[in-house]
């Protein structure tokens, strides 16, 4: 059983009651901070530098009413994201990193356009084990099905999110994927196509097989075809949550990345079966996910955690970003045994190698 915890060691009563309004006004804080960034307002501070600008000087740029720079600039002063001077605002260093921070940008982003207004539902998603907050966006089963049409900005801002994280590693597990001399690799949830374009690029020896939806694999094919790649791949559109739909046999690696934490423990568990009996003799199954349990920093710890209800409320109902412990054990009951975990991948990512358990001798 592990350990673990948010808080600072001996924190007062004071400072808890602090933190707790923080979670109250948390909703207030995020919308004020948001507009003061995409509105211009943290730049012109920022352009000021240590100097800072009054209210006065900001409002006589004409770009925002004396009214509204008290009410976004009073929230970001109690969020510290600026600061006063005499009187005069200055970014403070908060405010610094969401001027610059790509993964804060992209973390702000996928919060507002995909998950905020579905939030509302998120009692009734959690009650229900079901993604409630999807309607506002479309009537699919789940998010996946929906990807491919979801309305700007929220499609933008939901590739974003997802490559922002994955794209950073893909560069760097490339000699993990090539470790065992492969030849056919699986890309299951293959997405836009972007790890099967890296692969292929890096090693002109394997075939790739892509699996996921038909609307995600026509984006991939397309993006293969641009690449002069097409011929070397073969797209096997899938629905995994069907337990009757097989995966294509013999594979030396199954590359699954961000892809297990979109299932309940259920449907992993059988896709995990379905992957292990794909393995040719030789075969592994690498799992490249983002697991909480894992992060050196609690700052991705915080970032992944809060990522599951998302994942309740607008992904599939009854997935989320889990445990490394809870993918052995399923990968265990599948007939595979862990090999090597690889953290500090990219941001946040870890690398689990699993090969087919030998059979026991008789
Ligand atoms: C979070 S994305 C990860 C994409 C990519 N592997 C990466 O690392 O960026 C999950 C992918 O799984 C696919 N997927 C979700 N549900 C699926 C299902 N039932 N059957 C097949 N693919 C599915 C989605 O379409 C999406 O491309």
């Amino acid at each position: 059983m592990q350990n673990k915890k948010f808080s600072p060691e001996r924190q007062s009563a004071f400072e808890a009651r602090f933190e707790a309004q923080k979670i109250a006004y948390g909703p207030v804080v995020f919308q004020c901070v948001r507009y003061a960034w995409k509105r211009g307002m943290l730049q012109a501070i920022a352009d000021a530098g240590d100097t800072g600008l009054s209210s006065d000087e900001l409002a006589s740029t004409g770009r925002w009413t004396p009214y509204v720079l008290k009410v976004v600039l009073e929230t970001c002063l109690s969020a510290a994201v600026v600061y006063l001077d005499d009187g005069r605002y200055v970014l403070d260093k908060a405010g610094f990193v969401v001027l610059t921070d790509p993964i804060t940008q992209v973390n702000i982003d996928f919060n507002h356009d995909v998950c905020y207004q579905a939030l509302f539902s998120l009692e009734q998603s959690l009650d229900a084990e079901k993604p409630l907050g999807l309607k506002v966006f479309g009537d699919w089963p789940t998010v996946y099905e929906g990807l491919s049409q979801l309305p700007e900005p929220a499609r933008s801002s939901w590739f974003a999110f997802d490559h922002y994280y994955s794209d950073t590693s893909f560069p760097d597990i490339l000699p993990d994927v090539f470790a065992t001399a492969p030849r056919r690799v699986m890309d299951i949830g293959a997405n836009t196509g972007k790890f099967s374009l890296a692969a292929l690029g890096a090693n002109p020896g394997i075939e790739l097989h892509l699996v996921d939806l038909p609307g995600q694999l026509a984006v991939a094919g397309g993006a293969l075809q641009e690449a002069g790649l097409r011929e070397r791949a073969t797209l096997h559109p899938t629905n995994l949550l069907d337990p009757a739909a097989k995966l294509p046999a013999d594979m030396d690696v199954i590359w699954m990345s961000q892809f297990l934490s979109c299932f309940s423990e259920a449907a992993i568990a059988s896709i995990l079966e379905r992957a292990a009996e794909a393995l040719g003799p030789r075969g592994q199954v690498l799992i490249m996910d983002t697991f909480w349990d894992r992060q050196r920093y609690d700052i991705a710890a915080y970032c992944l955690i809060n990522t599951s209800p998302y994942f309740n409320n607008l992904a599939s109902g009854n997935s989320k970003v889990y445990e490394s412990g809870d993918y052995v054990r399923l990968a265990e009951a599948a007939g595979l045994e862990l090999v090597t975990a690889r953290d500090n991948i990219g941001y946040c990512h870890s690398l689990l190698r699993f090969a087919k358990k030998a059979p026991k001798a008789a």
